[in-house]
Parts: structure tokens; C-alpha cells; sequence
């Protein structure tokens, strides 16, 4: 699905990534843990063609970036951040939020074929708020806006969908709604990459870990082998311990700093 090899980034004077190598493969879901600044969002913007690495080879979908039109690969990915989410208009219905999402456009300027908006109801229908359909979507709460950004991702069937903090600034029960959505697309045939800060939102879904930091990959490799509290430790710089409970890690700080 992804092959990055030796990837590396250099903004002026930083290099903000240093030799990343990641594959993921088919039937794998990602999660990418690391520090503020260490180069998350970087890494998905590479993934999804947004930004060019200074060396190194990025592979997605079977296309080589650099040798493909990398918006046609982007018509097979989804992808969620707070900053798209800024862009989607709140006075627009919901239901017309959630279909552009088939044409990778943010707003529509003519009449939305019928076909476009049956898929747009059943999403949310299948997400349980079809009866939000009609309402602007400046009408919603936090939490239900991000499972709207969810439905528009899954508008056109993407192979791909990368996840940057979609439960950020959700409280509990948000959350756990949220989580149980992103749970849910095992069913669906698509790949999950998912960045977060929190460790306890690595739901059962979630096959594999990377861990970043200042760059570098510290550790990555199967949720099992990676998430233990000393790669924990060096990637964040606290002392920690792990327990598993219903399938997903919870972390205890012992010590800070
Ligand atoms: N165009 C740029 N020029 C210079 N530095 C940049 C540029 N883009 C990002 N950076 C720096 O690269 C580092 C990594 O940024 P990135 O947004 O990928 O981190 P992150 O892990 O997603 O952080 P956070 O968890 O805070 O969102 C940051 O220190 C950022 O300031």
C-alpha cells in the first residue's frame, strides 16, 4: 500500500525527516505516535503527494511519486485534518458536505446528481445521524462533525485513509463514539494510517505502530512488539509503563521530563 525508502526532508536550514523507511502492507492499519514537531503531519503530507521528500522513494498504491500524477493516486486516498475541516462551509447541509467528498472539492456550484446524494444518506445513515442530513453543519457538535469529515472521506472508496488527530479537542464519550466508527472500517477495504497523541486510542483496528521522533523512526512494526514502555520512553522522554485492557494500550506516567 505504502513503501517509503531512506525518505528524507529538508525545509531551509532543518531537516525535518532523516531517513524514514515504512511499508504497509495489505490488511495493515497504522498507528504514528511521536512528540509535537517530530514530523507526523510531514510524514502524511508525503504520503499523500502534498510535499516532496528532498531524497529517498515514496511508493503508494503502486504508483512512484515522482513518476506518476500524484492526483490521480490522491483520488484513491482519503484523508482528514484539522485544517480541512476548517475549510468545509457550516452554513452548508450536511448531506452536501459529505458529498463532495466524491469529487475531492469542497463546495458544489451546480445541482449534486441523485446517485452522489443516496450515497451521502446512507453514509450517515450507516453512521447513525441521517437525521442530521438536512441540518447546516455549523449546527453540529465537534464529535459529529468529525464523523461527517469521516463519511466525505469514505464518499469515493479510497484504498487509503489517513487520519491526523481526528479525535482531537473531542471529550470522552466524543471519542469513544468516534473510535468506535474508526473501528468499524475493518469492514471496509481500505488501509488505515492514523497519527494521535494519545496512545489509548490504538483501538483493536490497529495492527501496527510507528514511533517518531525528531524525524527519525524510533520503532515500527506490530502494535505488540513496538508499543513497550522503553521505545516509550525514548520517544517521549518520560518513564512510563503499558497495560493492555479490552485490546487497547493504556499508559501510566511515572515520571515526566
Ligand atoms: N515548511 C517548513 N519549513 C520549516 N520547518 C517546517 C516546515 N514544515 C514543518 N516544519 C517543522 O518540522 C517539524 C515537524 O512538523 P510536523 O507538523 O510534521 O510535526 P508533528 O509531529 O505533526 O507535530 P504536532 O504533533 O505538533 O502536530 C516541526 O518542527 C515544524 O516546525
Amino acid at each position: 500500500m505504502i513503501k517509503m525508502q531512506y525518505v528524507s526532508l529538508v525545509r531551509g536550514e532543518r531537516q525535518i525527516l532523516h531517513d524514514v523507511s515504512l511499508t504497509v502492507r495489505p490488511g495493515e492499519h497504522w498507528v504514528i505516535l511521536g512528540r509535537n514537531g517530530s514530523g507526523k503531519t510531514t510524514l502524511l503530507e508525503l504520503m499523500t503527494g502534498y510535499q516532496f521528500p528532498s531524497s529517498g522513494r515514496i511508493e503508494v498504491l503502486g504508483n512512484v511519486y515522482g513518476q506518476c500524477d500524484v492526483r490521480e493516486v490522491r483520488k484513491e486516498i482519503g484523508y482528514i485534518s484539522q485544517s480541512l475541516m476548517e475549510k468545509l462551509t457550516l452554513h452548508d447541509p450536511v448531506w452536501e458536505v459529505v458529498s463532495t467528498g466524491a469529487y475531492a472539492f469542497l463546495r458544489f456550484y451546480q445541482e449534486i446528481p441523485a446517485d452522489v446524494r443516496g450515497k451521502a444518506y446512507a453514509l450517515l445513515e450507516e453512521m447513525g445521524f441521517g437525521h442530521l442530513a438536512e441540518q447546516p453543519l455549523g449546527t453540529l457538535s465537534q464529535g459529529e462533525r468529525k464523523k461527517v469529515m469521516l463519511a466525505r472521506a469514505l464518499m469515493h472508496d479510497p484504498k487509503l485513509l489517513i487520519l491526523d488527530e481526528p479525535c482531537a479537542g473531542l471529550d470522552l464519550y466524543e471519542r469513544e463514539l468516534m473510535l468506535e466508527e474508526i473501528g468499524r472500517l475493518g469492514k471496509r477495504d481500505v488501509a488505515v494510517i492514523y497519527v494521535t497523541h494519545h496512545i489509548e486510542e490504538i483501538v483493536p483496528l490497529f495492527t501496527h505502530v510507528a514511533l517518531i521522533k525528531e524525524g527519525r523512526l524510533e520503532g515500527a512494526g506490530l502494535k505488540e512488539d513496538v508499543l513497550n514502555s522503553e521505545l516509550i520512553k525514548q520517544t517521549y522522554d518520560i518513564d512510563a509503563r503499558l497495560e493492555w485492557e479490552s485490546g487497547r494500550p493504556w499508559i501510566k506516567v511515572i515520571s515526566g521530563g
